[in-house]
């Protein structure tokens, strides 16, 4: 075995909070990050004495549950790296499914896009990049995460239109719109306590949790929102939490949408819900 291979699976061993395979991959992804190992690599003569301070301080990170992005900095989407922080969400495999959809559905040119609650602004930048020529706007209420999605946009050459709404309270200044984008909080309070730590103590709350009350609150508004922003046969596309994929249809139909489908995603969830204006 090599020493490569030997040091994978110690390290692993000391990260039980993740299973085998994935406290594995998690060990050499860091090693790939700041020594340049390759997991393909066999390495005959590595020497810890060698390696980086931060890979030690990365690791103690590592044990505590802090997800690997934060950790790095950046998180893999639609076949790019986004900057990550602290405020922002960080991307998941669901949104991918989201914007492979809407890419796939609206291949004319010059479409007018709008995501609200941009995060690290995956979704506009990965439209911006795969649509053709559109025009995309995009809005959050942390201003910390809208730094980060200007980094994003400018690091990744992606023209989109960034600016600050709190949808529940203000409309964002843009009409006719073709499409209208959105992957709001949508895990009620009382699922805290099914939800793993590392998303728990790391994850923004503010990107997550909505109150137990109206855990509709954010695909209501704006839905009643994009009767407005959307142009006539305009499309409205919502990430759903599994649990509500019935509710949010219903409420996209009573508000005269046409055209509501529920979607599933690769894991067999209710997951995409969208409808035309
Ligand atoms: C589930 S995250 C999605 C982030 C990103 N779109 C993604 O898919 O990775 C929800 C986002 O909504 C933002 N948000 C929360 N409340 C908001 C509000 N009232 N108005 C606008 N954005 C809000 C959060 O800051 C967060 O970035």
């Amino acid at each position: 075995m090599s020493i490569y291979q030997e040091l994978i699976y110690s390290w692993a061993a000391r990260l039980p909070i993740y299973e085998k395979q994935e406290a594995e991959s998690l060990v050499s992804w860091l090693l790939e990050h700041h020594v340049g190992w390759r997991r393909t690599q066999i390495l005959d003569e590595a020497n810890e004495s060698t390696f980086p301070a931060k890979l030690f301080e990365d690791f103690a990170r590592l044990k505590t549950g802090e997800p690997i992005q934060y950790i790095m900095g950046k998180g893999p989407f639609y076949g790019r790296d986004f900057l990550v922080s602290p405020a922002t969400l960080i991307p998941r495999n669901e949104t991918e499914e989201l914007v492979h959809m809407i890419i796939k559905e609206n291949p004319n040119a010059g479409l007018k896009v709008l995501d609200i609650g941009t995060g690290t602004g995956c979704i506009p930048i990965s439209l911006a990049l795969e649509m053709k020529a559109p025009e995309v706007f995009a809005v959050d209420i942390s201003q910390e995460a809208l730094k980060i999605a200007i980094q994003n946009a400018e690091a990744l050459g992606a023209k989109v239109t960034f600016s600050s709404c709190d949808i529940l309270t203000q409309t964002p200044v843009v009409s006719e719109l073709d499409i209208l984008v959105s992957n709001p909080p949508y895990i009620p309070e009382r699922e805290k306590s099914d939800m793993h730590r590392n998303v728990l103590d790391f994850e923004p709350g503010l990107a997550l949790f909505v109150s137990n009350d109206d855990p509709l609150i954010f695909y209501r508004t704006i839905a009643e929102k994009g009767k407005y922003l959307l142009k006539p046969g305009g499309k409205l596309y919502f990430e759903i939490n599994e649990k509500y994929g019935n509710e949010v249809g219903k409420m996209m139909q009573s508000l005269g949408y046409s055209d509501v489908q529920v979607l599933k995603d690769l894991n067999g969830k209710d997951r995409i819900a969208t409808a035309r204006r």
